[in-house]
């Protein structure tokens, strides 16, 4: 069953992409899991209207739920002495949220797209051709894709002006930075209004071209990956390697929380992905471990294990 609950319907139809590109007040995140849902949260925080879309009324339900606890925790820093005013932030900001389980007809009056769905190709190419043929001429869309091509995502639609990459980090509200990827046919208007975007919900914005992991993956996923292997050897304990990197380089987590954080099916779908792509690069050489912890359904955090044990949430 489709439900779009009341949406203000902006219908802008702009006959091409164009230096006109006018200022994104309405974005549909497709995919609540662990980063669609704080997208939809730091751009409602922003003031922007978001139709959170996900196929599963479970999973949007429990974003809702956790959107609204971490604008808690927003709202008790900023309003500090005010908690009125903190109250009614996280009102307003809740009420600017809605959601579907339909991406083609949350798409329908969308001026920014922002796909977090899972980071698989096939599945991302059939969502996004599905979405050009339905979304306004002037809608931009971008993938938040941890590892894949940005050419080879928007490979399967026609707008490829209209197509970047919005790369956020995890846990999104927290984590200042916002990659925006230039694809090689991105127009400078739609890498301008990405930029413009991105700031307005409160990032640091840092421009790469479409390369394998662009800044922050290309250097930490080989480092995590590292970490994994030298726990497979039982070269450390778990709990030794990620007390080093905590203690001896100053990282906020170990690489092995950082993975189970991550989420251990991501990293292996960033691992395959690049070792299929580069099989004579080492460095991205399947790990035995990893596939096993996924095969078990350890896969972190959300599912309660991974290389440690968690309370489920
Ligand atoms: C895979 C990819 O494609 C890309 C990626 O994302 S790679 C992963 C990138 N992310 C990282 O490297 C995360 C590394 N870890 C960290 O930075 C920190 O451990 C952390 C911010 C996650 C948690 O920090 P912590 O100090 O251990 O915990 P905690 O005290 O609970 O939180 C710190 C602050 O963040 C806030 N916070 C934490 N999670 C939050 C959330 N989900 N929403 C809102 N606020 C949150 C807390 O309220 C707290 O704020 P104050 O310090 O102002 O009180
Ligand atoms: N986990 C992380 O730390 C980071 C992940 N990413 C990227 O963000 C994307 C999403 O990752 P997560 O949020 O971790 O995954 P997740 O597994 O938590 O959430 C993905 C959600 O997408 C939904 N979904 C799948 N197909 C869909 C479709 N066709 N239409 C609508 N919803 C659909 C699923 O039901 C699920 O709830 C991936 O591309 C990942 O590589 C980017 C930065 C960090």
């Amino acid at each position: 069953m489709t439900k779009l609950v009341q949406f203000g319907v902006i219908a802008r139809n702009f006959s091409s992409s164009s230096a006109m590109q006018a200022a994104i007040k309405n974005v549909t995140v497709i995919g609540g899991g662990l980063m669609g849902s704080g997208i939809a949260q730091v751009s409602a925080q922003a003031g922007q209207n978001v139709i959170l879309v996900d196929l599963s009324p479970e999973v949007l339900a429990k974003s809702q739920k956790s959107i609204g606890a971490n604008l808690g925790r927003v709202a008790k820093k900023m309003y500090k002495d005010k908690p009125q005013d903190g109250e009614k932030f996280v009102s307003e900001s809740m009420a600017r949220i809605k959601t579907s389980t339909d991406p083609a007809e949350a798409a329908k009056s969308a001026d920014l797209v922002v796909e977090a769905i899972v980071e698989n190709m096939s599945v991302k190419h059939k969502l996004f051709s599905q979405l050009d043929g339905v979304a306004p001429n002037h809608t931009i869309f971008a993938s938040n894709t941890s590892s894949l091509s940005i050419n080879e995502i928007c490979s399967v639609v026609k707008r490829k002006d209209r197509f970047g990459g919005l790369h956020f980090f995890n846990p999104v509200p927290v984590m200042r930075l916002l990659e925006v990827v230039r694809g090689a046919e991105t127009s400078d208007a739609t890498y301008k209004s990405m930029m413009e975007w991105g700031k307005a919900v409160g990032k640091t914005c840092i421009t790469c071209k479409d390369t394998p992991g662009f800044v922050v993956n290309r250097l930490l996923v080989p480092y995590i990956c590292e970490a994994i292997r030298l726990y497979e050897r039982g070269d450390a304990s778990a709990r030794d390697i990620d007390t080093a990197m905590k203690l001896g380089a100053g990282y906020p987590m170990g690489p092995l929380e950082l993975a189970d954080y991550v989420g251990l099916d991501t990293n292996k779908f960033i691992l395959d992905g690049w070792h299929k792509k580069y099989p004579n690069q080492p460095l991205f050489n399947p790990i035995p471990l990893l596939d096993k912890l996924v095969a078990e359904g350890k896969l972190g955090v959300k599912a309660g294990e991974g290389f440690y044990k968690y309370d489920k949430k």
